[in-house]
């Protein structure tokens, strides 16, 4: 597996610094609240792990698994919902947990979803940000790096399902995508 990358964008160390730093920064914006924090699986199962171990105040999980990247390197540009929330959103804060916004259109399609359910306020947090490669207006209202233009894989984001478990953001050599 670690054959396959051509070079380490973002260390382990570097990840964790930023998540606890993160973790402050909500802990702070959402003190005396209670907030359903939404994790957006399969991508950001890592981050959401580590991110609400920072977390001070009280909050609520949920889970919603969707796609669009299949097996490509491309957003296939359908959003498709595989698993929904458990939870009524209803009146609540929520604090979506991102892994990347690359097009933005998996987030941009959520936010309409969770505004029809008339929640209270929704927020979001993302580890990584593609902002050169946006097709709709979006920005997080928190984000941990900026990444260039490029395909990436680990702590959690995954090419055709493998490499999630990297515990780097690393780019991976041009053969893996042409073989
Ligand atoms: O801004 P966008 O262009 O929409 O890209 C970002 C989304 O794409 C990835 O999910 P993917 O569809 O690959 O599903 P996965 O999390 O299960 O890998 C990633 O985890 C984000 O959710
Ligand atoms: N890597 C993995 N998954 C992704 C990416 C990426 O660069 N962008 C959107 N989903
Ligand atoms: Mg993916």
């Amino acid at each position: 597996m670690l054959n396959d990358i051509q070079e380490i964008l973002i260390t382990r160390e570097q990840i964790q610094e930023k998540v606890v730093e993160l973790g402050k920064q909500l802990s702070a914006e959402y003190e005396g609240r209670n907030p359903l924090v939404i994790c957006i699986l399969k991508g950001a199962f890592i981050f959401m792990a580590d991110l609400v171990k920072e977390i001070t105040v009280p909050i609520e999980l949920d889970f919603m698994a969707v796609s669009s990247y299949g097996a490509g390197t491309r957003s296939s540009g359908e959003v498709k919902i595989i698993k929904d929330l458990d939870t009524s959103v209803e009146g609540r804060d929520i604090l979506i947990v991102e892994d990347i916004i690359d097009s933005g259109l998996t987030l941009s399609y959520l936010i309409d979803v969770l505004e029809r359910r008339k929640v209270k306020s929704v927020k979001v947090v993302t580890l990584f940000d593609k902002p050169a490669r946006r097709t709709v207006k979006l920005e997080a209202d928190l984000s941990g790096f900026v990444l260039p233009d490029e395909f990436v894989v680990g702590y959690g984001l995954d090419y055709a399902e493998k490499y999630r478990n990297l515990p780097f953001i690393g780019v991976l050599k041009p053969e893996i995508y042409t073989s």
